[in-house]
């Protein structure tokens, strides 16, 4: 069975390599990191295990059909750590029904079915996440996706030290492409759902990120917004 914290959509992928693609997310539950800036705790922190419903592939796939009206499109996997789920059959289904597939993960957990994926997203936790790399298990996802699947990268970049950070760490991965987002410093929280965050503010961190990429002359780096926060702030569900 998998932990399934939430199923919504179609709406647009807001972040990454794949921004604006109209897909629905299948959102885990349950996380092998507690990032400090996390804006998605409700499916991270224990405490909320009671909202996860275990469902089988079969129950997954046919709440995605019913809110794709049976139309294929991305079904993008999210979490939590969806990663840490057994999401193969979710794929064989999907696959056979002309659906395809992204997942979002941090790179800490390899599944051999990373290789059936259409898109794979890595995005590591820079040092403000203060969550620690493991750079045996980042390879191993790398390793995991083979050659049909396409990985990027997608670091959040929330201080100086996350960009500094960053140059390093995409230096190491020059084949990946890449793209870099300004951390939301305000998301909503478990304690403060309604939490809004500061447009303003998050777009100031737009602009020091693109200065930053332009003044270094770091033209491998595509920075983008998340699109959904500046659409719809810290709702949920969208
Ligand atoms: C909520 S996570 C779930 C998937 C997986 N656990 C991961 O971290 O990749 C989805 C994406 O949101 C990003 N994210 C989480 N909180 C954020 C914030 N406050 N500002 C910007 N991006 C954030 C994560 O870095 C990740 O790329
Ligand atoms: N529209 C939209 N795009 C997203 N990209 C990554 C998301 C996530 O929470 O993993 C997300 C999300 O929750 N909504
Ligand atoms: S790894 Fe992803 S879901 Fe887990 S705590 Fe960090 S940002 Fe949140
Ligand atoms: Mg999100």
């Amino acid at each position: 069975m998998i932990a399934i914290s939430e199923i919504f959509g179609p709406t647009i992928q807001g972040e990454g390599a794949l921004t604006g693609v109209p897909t629905v997310f299948v959102r885990t539950g349950g996380c092998d990191f507690r990032c400090s800036w996390c804006d998605t705790l409700y499916a991270v922190e224990a405490r909320f295990k009671a909202d996860w419903t275990p469902m089988s592939a079969e129950a997954v796939l046919a709440e995605v059909e019913r809110l794709s009206g049976g139309r294929p499109l991305l079904i993008t996997l999210s979490g939590g750590n969806p990663a840490l789920q057994p999401l193969g059959d979710l794929l064989s289904l999907g696959q056979a029904r002309g659906y395809t597939f992204a997942i979002e993960t941090q790179g800490s957990k390899a599944q051999d079915w990373f290789a059936r994926l259409d898109h794979l997203t890595l995005s590591p936790k820079p040092p403000s996440a203060g969550m620690a790399f493991s750079q045996r298990r980042f390879d191993a996802c790398l390793a995991a996706a083979g050659v049909n699947t396409q990985v990027t990268l997608k670091l959040v970049i929330a201080d100086e030290a996350d960009y500094r950070w960053a140059r390093d760490f995409a230096a190491r991965y020059p084949h990946l492409p890449l793209t870099l987002q300004p951390c939301n410093p305000a998301p909503a929280t478990p304690d403060e759902p309604a939490r809004e965050t500061d447009l303003d503010a998050l777009n100031a961190r737009l602009r020091w990120l693109v200065d930053k990429v332009t003044a270094d002359g770091w033209f491998a780096a595509r920075v983008l917004p998340q699109l959904h926060v500046i659409i719809w702030n810290n709702e949920r569900g969208v």
